[in-house]
Parts: C-alpha cells; sequence; structure tokens
C-alpha cells in the first residue's frame, strides 16, 4: 500500500467521495444478503406452517430492498467515478508539470513511447483502481464479516464448520498476489517496450522506406510483440494455476455444509428455511472470493502504474532555481558573458572524456562570436551551458559578473533566444510558431520577424499564409523554410543574447547572407554567437573560436586565422578551393589590408 500513501495528495482531497463509494458497496452488499433471511422467513414461517397471509408483505419488503440497494449502488458508482476522474486529473496535471520542469539530462535518455505510456495507461490503472477497484476489494473483506455474522447468528456450528476453508483461500490468495505482480510489472513495461517501438517508427518512417527496412522494423515490431505475449501467456499461467484451486476450495465450503447441513435438518436441529438460507448466504460469500482474484489483479496492476508514475513524480530536477535567484530585468542586462574555466562532462558519459575541457571566453556586450569545430568538439555544448541546459563540472558561467546558477531560470531563458541545428515547429499555424517565444506579439511584429529571417516570402505564397498549419497534422517545409521560422521565432523576442547553432546550414549562401545582414541590424548592442561550419557564416564575428575535442586551439579574427596554420585556414581553403581566384584575391586583400566581402 506504500504506492497508494505515496500517491495519496492526489486522492485524499476527495476522501468524502472514496468513503462514499466504499459505504455505498458496503450497504448495497449488506442489503443483498437480507434476501437469504427473506427466503428463510417464507420457507420456516410461511411455507410450511401454510400461514400465506404475509407473503405480499414479504415480496413488498424484497422491493424496498431492491430499491434501497439501487440507490446505494448509485453511490457507489457516483462517488467511484468522481473520485477517480479527478485523481486521474490531478495525475495527469502534474505528470504534465513535471516533464516540463526536468532537464535536458533527463530527455537524453528518456523515451517518448515510455512516457506516453505512463501518462495515459498507468494513470488509467490507478483512476480504475481508487475509483471502483478499492472499493470492491473492501468490499469482499465487508461481505466476509457481514456475511459469517449472519450465517453466525442463524447457526454458529454449522458456520464454523465451512468457514475451515476461508484461511486457506486467504493463504491462495496471497500466494496468487505475490505470483502475479511482477508478471503485471513486466506487462506495463513490455506495453511501454512496444509503444516506444511504434512512436520510434512512425516518427522515422522516412528513414525506414529510404533504407527500405520495414522488414527489419517489422521483425523488431514482432519482437516487442511475442514479448507481450508471453508476457499475458505467463499472466494465464498463474491464473490458470490459482483460479481452479480457489473455486474447488470456495466449492468445497459449500459440500460441506449440504453435507452437515442436510444432516442436521434430517435430524431436526436445523429448519429447512436456515438451511436454505446458511446455502444463500454461503454463496454470496464464496462468490466474491473467486472474484478476489480479479481484484488482487486489478489492485496489483494499478500499482505497478503507481510505482512508474511515481519513477516519474519523484524524478530529480537537476537544474532549478537557487535560494534567492536574481531576477534579470530587461533594463539592467548589458550581456557581458564570461566563461571562466569552464569544464563539463554529460552526465551518461561518465567513462568518456569531457565534452569542455577549461573553456575561456570573454564575451563583451554587442560582441559577435563564431564557433568552428568538427563534429563533436563541443560547440553546442558550451552554448547549452549558458542557458543552463546543464550546469557547468568545473569553472562558471557568468552573465554581467553574476554566476549563471544564480540567475533565476525563467528570467535567464527569456533573455537568450536559441536556433537549434533541427528547427522544431509545432503542429499549429506558422503565426504562432514564430510567435511561440511571445504570444501575445502583433501581426505586425510578427511579420517583421519574418522579414527579417527571409520568411515572409515563402510564407506569403503559401494558400493560407501565415495561418497555414505546419508541423505533424500540417504541411511539410523544406529544411530552409523550416529554419527560416525558427530564426524568425528567436528574431521575434529580440533576445540580449542570440545563438545559431548551425541554424542556416540548409540555406543557400546569398539568403544566409541577407539574414545576417538582418540579424547585425536587429542585435545592434546585443550579444550573438554563431555556431557554424561555413566561412562566411564567421568572417564577420568580432572573434572566432575553434574548438577541437573539447578545447579551445585557435581563436582570432577572420582576418589573423586565415593566416594561421589550423582547422580555420583549412576550412577556408576547401570551402574556396573551387574559386581560387577568390581565395587569392582574398588573401592580397589581406596582404594589403584591405577589407573585402566573401558572400560566397
Ligand atoms: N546530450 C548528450 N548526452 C551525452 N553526450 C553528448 C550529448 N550531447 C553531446 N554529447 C557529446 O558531447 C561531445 C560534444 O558534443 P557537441 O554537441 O557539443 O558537439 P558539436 O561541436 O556541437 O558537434 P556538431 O557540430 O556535430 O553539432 C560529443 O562527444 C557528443 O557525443
Amino acid at each position: 500500500m506504500d504506492v497508494f500513501r505515496a500517491l495519496k495528495r492526489f486522492f485524499w482531497q476527495d476522501k468524502r467521495f472514496l468513503l462514499g463509494s466504499v459505504i455505498g458497496l458496503a450497504i448495497a452488499t449488506a442489503l443483498g444478503l437480507v434476501y437469504p433471511l427473506l427466503l428463510k422467513t417464507l420457507i420456516d414461517d410461511m411455507i410450511i406452517p401454510g400461514k400465506y397471509g404475509g407473503v405480499t408483505g414479504l415480496a413488498f419488503g424484497a422491493v424496498g430492498i431492491i430499491v434501497v440497494k439501487a440507490c446505494f449502488q448509485y453511490v457507489h458508482g457516483f462517488s467511484g467515478s468522481r473520485v477517480g476522474n479527478r485523481l486521474a486529473y490531478r495525475l495527469r496535471n502534474s505528470s504534465y508539470e513535471k516533464l516540463q520542469q526536468l532537464s535536458f539530462t533527463y530527455y537524453d535518455s528518456a523515451r517518448t513511447g515510455d512516457l506516453m505510456s505512463r501518462l495515459t495507461a498507468d494513470i488509467e490503472g490507478i483512476r480504475n483502481f481508487i475509483g471502483f477497484g478499492l472499493a470492491q476489494l473492501l468490499n469482499t473483506f465487508f461481505l466476509l464479516l457481514f456475511g459469517f455474522a449472519m450465517m453466525f447468528f442463524v447457526d454458529w456450528k454449522l458456520t464454523l464448520m465451512v468457514m475451515v476453508t476461508v484461511p486457506v483461500i486467504g493463504f491462495i490468495a496471497i500466494r496468487f498476489e505475490q505470483n502475479i505482480h511482477p508478471v503485471f510489472r513486466s506487462i506495463r513495461a513490455a506495453v511501454s517496450r512496444l509503444t516506444v517501438s511504434v512512436q520510434e517508427n512512425i516518427t522515422g518512417v522516412r528513414t525506414v522506406k529510404s533504407f527500405a527496412r520495414e522488414p527489419f522494423e517489422l521483425k523488431k515490431f514482432a519482437k516487442g510483440n511475442e514479448d507481450y505475449r508471453d508476457n499475458h501467456l505467463g499472466l494465464a499461467r498463474v491464473w490458470a494455476k490459482y483460479f481452479p484451486l480457489i473455486e474447488f476450495i470456495a466449492n468445497l465450503s459449500v459440500a460441506i455444509l449440504l453435507l452437515a447441513g442436510g444432516w442436521r435438518v434430517i435430524q431436526g436441529s436445523l429448519t429447512l428455511g436456515e438451511l436454505v438460507a446458511l446455502n444463500g448466504m454461503l454463496g454470496m460469500v464464496v462468490a466474491p472470493l473467486w472474484g478476489l482474484g480479479f481484484q488482487i489483479n486489478n489492485y496489483t496492476q494499478s500499482k505497478a502504474s503507481g510505482e512508474r508514475l511515481l519513477e516519474l513524480l519523484n524524478q530529480h530536477v537537476s537544474i532549478k532555481n537557487a535560494d534567492h535567484a536574481l531576477v534579470l530585468e530587461e533594463e539592467a542586462i548589458k550581456g557581458h558573458i564570461r566563461y571562466d574555466d569552464v569544464s563539463f562532462r554529460y552526465a551518461n558519459r561518465n567513462n568518456q572524456p569531457s565534452a569542455l575541457i577549461g573553456f575561456q571566453l570573454d564575451v563583451p556586450p554587442g560582441s559577435v562570436v563564431g564557433m568552428l569545430g568538427g563534429t563533436g568538439s563541443g560547440k553546442t555544448s558550451a552554448v547549452s551551458l549558458l542557458l543552463r541546459a546543464y550546469d557547468v563540472g568545473e569553472g562558471a558561467i557568468t552573465i554581467d559578473g553574476v554566476d549563471v546558477r544564480h540567475i533565476e531560470l525563467e528570467s535567464l531563458r527569456r533573455h537568450i533566444a536559441i536556433v537549434f541545428q533541427e528547427s522544431f515547429l509545432f503542429s499549429t499555424t506558422i503565426k504562432e510558431n514564430i510567435s511561440y517565444g511571445i504570444p501575445d506579439a502583433s501581426m505586425e511584429e510578427i511579420e517583421e520577424a519574418a522579414r527579417l529571417a527571409q520568411a515572409d516570402g515563402f510564407i506569403r505564397e503559401l494558400p493560407l499564409g501565415y495561418e497555414t498549419i505546419v508541423g505533424e497534422r500540417g504541411m511539410g517545409l523544406s529544411g530552409g523554410q523550416k529554419q527560416r521560422i525558427a530564426i524568425a521565432r528567436a528574431l521575434l523576442r529580440k533576445p540580449k543574447v542570440l545563438i545559431l547553432d548551425d541554424a542556416t546550414s540548409a540555406l543557400d549562401m546569398e539568403t544566409e547572407h541577407l539574414i545576417q545582414q538582418s540579424i547585425r541590424q536587429v542585435m545592434t548592442g546585443r550579444t550573438v554567437f554563431v555556431i557554424a561550419h561555413r566561412i562566411s557564416s564567421l568572417r564577420h564575428a568580432d572573434e572566432v573560436i575553434v574548438l577541437d575535442r573539447g578545447r579551445i586551439v585557435q581563436r582570432g579574427v577572420h582576418d589573423k586565422l586565415i593566416r594561421q596554420p589550423g582547422l580555420y585556414r583549412e576550412t577556408y581553403r576547401i570551402q574556396y578551393a573551387d574559386r581560387p581566384e577568390e581565395l587569392g584575391a582574398e588573401q592580397d586583400a589581406q596582404a594589403s589590408g584591405m577589407e573585402r566581402r566573401v558572400t560566397g
């Protein structure tokens, strides 16, 4: 019950409904137990003595009981669904809120399908148990209590005889629970694996098809499906082992009653009505014992679901606000960024070299920093640390002298806009995608941002213009179009710091050049980080950092770097190799100290 104790905060405020559900069912059940007593009265007091006058009254009494019983059943159903649905609602909200709080580190290893199944199937399992299963489990207990109390009242000796089977059934039920719980846990895990595989297959369907890997995917799915089936077969095996045992022992008690009770009726120490009543009551008590397996199932299943949800809800949030964190005010922030001897290693890469080592950088407000380096050299990691996607391992990053760890997260991220390598668009209109960071932006502001990002033109050519729905539910856009929408989204925020992480890689050089000009115009006096593999994206930077395996190996302006041997010059040579005249002219210009713009 520890799991449910831990989940108490989600349903305890509705304890009245929980109680209503339990008490409603308990009273309805207790009323059901009155029928055998009515039968006893009918046989012993009316049929055998031949006094038929009371039969009508008895029938009306039975109808009355049916009506009251139905009312209490309604209370059970109504209260149960209230508590269950409210609990599920709160759990969904809290889990979703937790998903928003969890940091990048968590998502580095989380699987979408698994999270989806926690938020749907697992919550559903808990809703069913708290809403109905719990009341039914308690009802079985009440039924045993009231049932045997009434049987005691009719004939205690006979009742004691049939009761010997109850501890045996109880013992088997407990063993059953112990055996079935791990099976349920693995069923839930198998469902989650299956969901992950379907979700990944759908998301990556283009890759699957273009590599003609459908047979492989089918095989992979079949493996998961087999796993799921085998788990269910395992469940069926446990059922098959315990169910007949419980049924046999339950029926044994009926046989004991018929044998001993029949003998006593013949002897005259028990009336026929009493035997019929005892038989009826025993049937009522034994029936839920058969169902005990189902209820235990329900309980263990929802316990397994609860464990999975608690695992998510109790997940440690590694990046959060420090006590008395400083709120960065729009007017006060200058944007002076410093990396002081920063080293960093990803939590899931303990045995591997650090992503950044001794990273030192001073970025005065209003400057443009370029970053170049091979794949995996640490460029994205360096900028991710600035917005606290992760916290530095050693050293510190400061903005205007304040350690980013002491700045309120929301205000830190409000002033930094990042355009990622892969632009993500939500399944909504282009307009809403651009205004994602500033939901109340005016149409003019949105259009202006799109113009700056060279996106306005193609957006207007779409049949529904800015109202066109894109993303999963909408129409597809080219990589370059998506990048431009993502850049417009960032520019609309007029951030103090703009980070372009290979954000123009899908654009032709001319468009890229136009966007660079816009950015220079919008970001005057503000700080820009440009991560790129193209020299044309970096050549106007105030300082270019060249990274290799997490270390800064070169730094300086374009003019200086093309004269030094190293990655920058190599990249420059490769990219301009097919235009030796430009390379030559460039070098001549350098020699004569002239400035010449290369647009590529
Ligand atoms: N989320 C992550 N979890 C674990 N390791 C990571 C993660 N992101 C990056 N790494 C590793 O950290 C190192 C630096 O990666 P980073 O993404 O910073 O490189 P990069 O220079 O931006 O590369 P690219 O140009 O390919 O984007 C690499 O070894 C990479 O495998």
